[in-house]
């Protein structure tokens, strides 16, 4: 008896190639999640002008918390709004990459999505403005009793903000300038410290002078070429 012809084997398809993963810039573990995240905060204070808007208004919100005594809701409250005006000015950065990066032309569903983000940041901007000022209008005795506090935060602090403000601005400068505005920024913080009002505050300060900082930093390094 002869063999069936064997019929051909079906070819099996061609293996894939696993996609590799993108080279991991400094690391993985939660040091270097940390880090990275870091690295987006910075970025974002150095490239979005907004951004440097936004660092400004929150450390004056910083210093009007600490000149004058406000109840806890209405700590919490000013903190989350500045929190969330960072983040979603983080998220918008983030969305125009991500545009970018999907296409490089003029594209209608680019422009509503950019449009939309940025909506996102303008509502939330505005919104707070608008608790700050009822905050204030609903703590006015509290305002109008505390002449000294404020005559303080407006000499000491007042010069804070220039030196955050020098710090983040896109202008070249000598390095001398930054570390002069740095040190001038830690120096009043320290003087506005012992007398505050909340020290949340304070340490909310302290935190942005510190971004101003590394953005400064961060764009001298970018100047001359390191990323
Ligand atoms: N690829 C694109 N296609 C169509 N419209 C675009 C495109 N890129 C940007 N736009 C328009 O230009 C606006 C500004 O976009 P851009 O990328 O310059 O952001 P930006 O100036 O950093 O924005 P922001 O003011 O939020 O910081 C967008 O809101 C959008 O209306």
């Amino acid at each position: 008896m002869s063999s069936p012809a064997l019929s051909p084997q079906p070819t099996p398809p061609p293996e894939k190639k696993p996609t590799p993963a993108p080279p991991s810039h400094g690391g993985s573990g939660m040091l270097a999640s940390f880090r990275h995240a870091w690295n987006g905060l910075i970025h974002t204070a150095v490239h979005q002008r907004n951004m440097r808007v936004h660092l400004v208004a929150a450390l004056l919100v910083g210093l009007v918390g600490s000149g004058i005594e406000l109840g806890l809701a209405e700590k919490v409250t000013l903190i989350f709004c500045v929190l969330l005006i960072f983040f979603a000015e983080i998220l918008n950065s983030a969305l125009e990459h991500l545009v970018d990066l999907a296409t490089r032309h003029f594209d209608e569903k680019a422009r509503l999505t950019k449009d939309a983000a940025a909506a996102g940041v303008l509502v939330l901007a505005t919104g707070t403005v608008v608790i700050f000022a009822a905050i204030l209008v609903h703590n006015w005795e509290t305002v109008a009793n505390s002449g000294p506090q404020i005559a303080r935060q407006v000499a000491l602090g007042l010069p804070l903000a220039l030196c955050v403000t020098v710090l983040i601005l896109p202008q070249p400068r000598s390095v001398w300038v930054d570390r002069i505005a740095f040190v001038g920024g830690a120096i009043l913080l320290g003087a506005l410290a012992p007398r505050t009002a909340s020290s949340v505050f304070t340490a909310m300060d302290a935190g942005l002078l510190i971004v101003a900082g590394a953005a400064a930093r961060q764009r001298r390094r970018e100047r001359q070429g390191h990323r």
